[in-house]
């Protein structure tokens, strides 16, 4: 794989410039770059769309979506938006691929460049994804005078069928070392962290397995619901929109075996590796669930949206449990969890271990380690230790790892800018591999035939501001979580009151 760094005069285009994903995320993410001084001044930005514009128009819509986090602000984000032009031309004919080769043509020939630097970013929804990547391979690709890397977007296919279809149109055209399918939570911190934390610790290497862990939790909750977007949702639904692609990123990063080497091939080898092991998914043993109105009658059901089927089955909570079938986890229940429209917005791993059996301290909480990877980066390990004085009680409290108040003034980038800058040093190591999706898809595709079935069950209701569904509690402890009283632990500070009502 070619890892020549795209540093001057490098050509971005962004396809889809005049959508949501382009405004809320890939231009902000190429501002905060430029901000942070990771995107040099000599890049040529182009926005590319269907949409009649302006090159001041498109800068216009731009703005308010940039973080500025200095009193330069003004003259940075213009800085920036004089890299910034646009291109009005349609997906399905050569005119607007040709007019956007001949501009790059040009700015490489101004500036002598030798060996042309382009990024191609397809923030572009699926239905025109090959119509673009056939016609800038024929229109707009330098050949073998140049380097073209091409970001895609998930989803990559809505299931095994149609993302092998993708594949199969896909791979004679670019190859995989110029394709960067992108998941943005591998860019997020806490799961770049992951690799760090687990391989550069030994401390970890005793107990992070079977002999040590007794369950694994993986829990993705958003306090919002569909928001009136509910018609487009409704095809897809919570376990195709993030459980397929981000919590099981997360699952590979977390249980996977040590990579041979820091080689991007070597990590995603792993992941594979891992991904392979996982046993099939019985439908039945999962907990799905719809949100309904809140309590409180202030928040929507997810029916009571226009845009969607009265009588639709669109799953919007989902609870699995996994058995990863190797040696190292063998018998630990690995659960994911992700639902919209609950009681809070949290993306958080949760490792339990084994409870102290007997002895002295046959009484005390398990230990569990708990990773957070948004909102507020952090993890905690929670442990049991004695009460301070004079008594000989014990209590749980916790190492304890909060970005915010351990890391001062660090810039800590947004998912989108860590993996464009990945990208533009041709680094694949956060990107998904076709042979991970090819196993991601078989896992999920008969799982998502049994909940989108003419027999499907209706999914169980969960108020909006929820947990979840009923059931989940006892799903959780059915499948290997033991929840412990909480009552005498407190966070941030403990006091003696605290601990007397367990003491
Ligand atoms: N660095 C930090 O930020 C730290 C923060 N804390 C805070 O302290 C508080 C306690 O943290 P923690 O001990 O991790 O516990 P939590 O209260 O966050 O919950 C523990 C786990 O139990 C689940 N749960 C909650 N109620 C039940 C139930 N009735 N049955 C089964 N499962 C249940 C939760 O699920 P679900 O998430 O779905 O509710 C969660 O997975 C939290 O607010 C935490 O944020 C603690 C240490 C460090
Ligand atoms: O891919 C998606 O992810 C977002 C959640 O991303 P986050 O970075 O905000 O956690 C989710 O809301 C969306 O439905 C899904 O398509």
């Amino acid at each position: 794989m070619s890892n020549v760094e795209f540093k001057e005069n490098t050509a971005i285009v962004v396809f889809g410039a005049s959508g949501d994903l382009a405004k809320k995320k890939t231009f902000p993410a190429l501002f905060g770059l430029f901000r942070e001084g990771y995107l040099s001044k000599t890049t040529k930005i182009i926005g590319y769309a269907r949409s009649k514009m302006t090159d001041e128009e498109l800068r216009t819509r731009l703005i308010p979506f940039f973080k500025t986090t200095t009193e330069q602000s003004k003259t940075l984000v213009a800085d920036f938006l004089q890299l910034v032009t646009y291109v009005s031309a349609p997906y399905d004919q050569p005119e607007g691929y040709q007019k956007l080769n001949s501009i790059i043509e040009k700015f490489d020939a101004e500036r002598n460049v030798t060996e042309s630097h382009r990024l191609y970013y397809l923030a572009l929804p699926p239905s025109v994804f090959i119509t673009v990547a056939s016609n800038l391979k024929k229109y707009a690709h330098p050949g073998d005078k140049g380097l073209v890397r091409l970001i895609v977007e998930k989803p990559f296919g809505r299931d095994l069928k149609t993302s092998r279809e993708l594949q199969r149109q896909l791979a004679p055209i670019w190859t995989e070392e110029e394709l960067y399918r992108i998941d943005h939570y591998l860019g997020k911190e806490m799961v770049k962290n992951m690799l760090p934390f687990r391989f550069a610790n030994n401390f970890l290497a005793a107990c992070w397995n079977n002999n040590f862990v007794t369950s694994v939790q993986i829990a993705f909750k958003e306090q919002f619901g569909t928001e009136g977007r509910g018609g487009y949702f409704d095809s897809i639904g919570i376990i195709r929109d993030v459980m397929q692609n981000h919590l099981l990123q997360v699952l590979t990063l977390l249980l996977m075996e040590r990579p041979r080497s820091a080689d991007p091939e070597a990590v995603r080898d792993e992941k594979v590796r891992l991904l392979k092991c996982i046993k099939e998914l019985d439908p039945k043993k999962v907990l799905l669930g719809q949100y309904t109105q809140s309590e409180d009658g202030t928040k929507p059901g997810y029916l009571d949206d226009a845009t969607v089927d009265p009588k639709s089955k669109c799953v919007t909570f989902a609870a699995m449990c996994l058995e990863v079938d190797n040696e190292r986890w063998e018998g630990v229940p690995i659960i994911l969890r992700a639902g919209k429209a609950l009681n809070a917005s949290k993306v958080e791993i949760r490792v339990q271990f084994k409870g102290t059996t007997n002895g002295m301290y046959s009484e005390v909480s398990r230990n569990e380690l708990v990773i957070r990877v948004q909102p507020d980066e952090a993890m905690y390990l929670k442990m049991n230790t004695k009460v301070p004085g004079i008594k000989n009680e014990t209590t749980t409290t916790e190492l304890d790892l909060s970005y915010k108040d351990r890391y001062k003034n660090f810039y800590i980038p947004e998912a989108y800018e860590s993996l464009i800058r990945d990208c533009l040093h041709g680094d694949h190591s956060n990107f998904v591999r076709d042979d991970e999706l090819e196993v991601s898809w078989k896992l999920f595709t008969p799982l998502l035939n049994f909940v989108e079935g003419d027999d499907a069950p209706m999914p169980l209701p969960y108020a909006y501001g929820s947990r979840g569904p009923n059931g989940l509690n006892q799903y959780l402890a059915n499948n290997g979580y033991v929840y412990e009283n909480h009552s005498s632990y407190s966070w941030p500070i403990t006091t003696p009151d605290v601990l007397s009502s367990k003491i």
